[in-house]
């Protein structure tokens, strides 16, 4: 079989871009190595784990989510309704509906195998309502929201360097130096 893998460095001033779909990877410290073929192993190679991770489309961004929504509720007059506090609790409450479809019903497996395509249909929106309240949230409080991702990533690494925190899920308060 024709290796397809390539080897790609986590660096954290370039974002990786994977294919669009599902892309097979293994991680060791800082490494990523993503495999575009059919393979499903799963099993420790040289004690590296190997796992699908699902990708996203590359579109639309979230400056073109916000412009859409801008667009939808300018058609409708309902910028007189979101203000920020009201698009914080709407926000909030699309939270609570994708909470429900969770509920009671245990630890769920990555993936979510042993959901119906409704269900996976009825989380796709529901994710899809709380994204674009938190974008429309974000333009009206005036934040230039992937950019303050870019930073807030930036502190992220510094607060948890690889090297200290492998394998940990301590919050940093927790590690003493
Ligand atoms: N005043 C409103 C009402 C709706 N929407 C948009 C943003 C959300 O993506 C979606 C939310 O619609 P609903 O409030 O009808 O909520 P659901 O779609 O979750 O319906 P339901 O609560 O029946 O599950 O519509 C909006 O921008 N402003």
């Amino acid at each position: 079989m024709e290796d397809n893998r390539q080897e790609v460095e986590l660096r954290s001033d370039v974002p990786i871009s994977p294919p669009n779909g599902e892309a097979l990877c293994t991680q060791e410290h800082n490494q990523v190595k993503l495999t575009n073929g059919q393979n499903h192993a799963s099993s420790p190679v040289n004690g590296v784990q190997e796992y699908r991770r699902h990708t996203f489309s590359t579109e639309p961004t979230l400056e073109d989510i916000r412009r859409m929504q801008a667009e939808f509720t300018d058609e409708r007059d309902w910028n007189q309704f979101h203000q920020p506090r009201n698009l914080l609790l709407a926000m909030v409450g699309e939270v609570g509906e994708v909470s429900e479809l969770f509920q009671w019903r245990g630890e769920v497996a990555e993936g979510l195998p042993d959901w119906t395509e409704s269900e996976r249909e009825h989380l796709a929106q529901e994710l899809s309502d709380v994204l674009i309240y938190l974008v429309e949230l974000a333009e009206k409080c005036h934040v230039d929201l992937p950019q303050a991702v870019l930073r807030k990533m930036a502190l992220n690494r510094q607060k948890y360097p690889a090297s200290k925190v492998h394998g940990s899920a301590k919050k940093y308060t927790e590690y003493n130096e």
